[in-house]
């Protein structure tokens, strides 16, 4: 593993856990809050690439699984992951691969529209269809009831697919896909 890849993974997994800091959004009638660190789990992938945005997810899960309260609410350890919201949180280093992964293959002909539709895809309908069965199975609800309160989510996760997209798509030139793919 590269330097530069340790660094840009150690500095994402840092970053979503300062968009943690944000308060989440408790919703009475679903065990899991609107959060803005799904936020960086899309940027991660966008703008690291896969292997890099997968590694940083990893290292996140890690470091909260250590106790580090760096999920929303300050929450972590491992109590966590017998949550409502493991399925979520599981799925965040796959999303971001998946991000990485396409985002990786269309970079030569890189356009916003096609980072939002990316993001939407493995950020949105990937997470979702990993986190809301898991919370389903958790609290003793159907997988059904689990994926339709889990559409509470779908539009604000969409604008998230849209700034992290539009983000991506302005500071390409200093990202590690830029160097990895053009060599420069
Ligand atoms: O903090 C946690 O325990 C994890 C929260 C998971 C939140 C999920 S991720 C996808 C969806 N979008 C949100 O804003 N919240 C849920």
């Amino acid at each position: 593993m590269k330097t530069k890849e340790i660094v840009f993974a150690a500095l994402f997994a840092a970053f979503i856990g300062v968009l943690g800091l944000i308060p989440p959004i408790p919703l009475g009638f679903i065990p899991v809050p609107i959060t803005l660190q799904t936020l960086g789990v899309m940027l991660a992938g966008c703008f690291l690439g896969k292997r890099t945005a997968a590694i940083s997810l990893i290292l996140f899960i890690v470091i909260v699984a250590l106790g580090v309260p760096l999920l929303s609410g300050g929450r972590g350890g491992l109590s966590v992951f017998v949550g409502p919201s493991v399925g979520y949180i599981l799925s965040w280093p796959v999303a971001a691969f998946c991000i990485g992964y396409t985002t990786e293959k269309v970079w030569g002909s890189l356009r916003t529209w096609k980072i939002v539709v990316i993001n939407i895809v493995f950020g949105v309908i990937l997470v979702s269809l990993i986190g809301a069965p898991v919370m389903a199975l958790i609290t003793h609800t159907s997988i059904w009831a689990g994926l339709s309160g889990a559409v509470v989510f779908l539009p604000g996760d969409c604008i998230k697919a849209i700034i992290a997209a539009v983000v991506a798509v302005q500071v390409k030139s200093i990202s590690p896909i830029e160097e990895k793919v053009h060599g420069s």
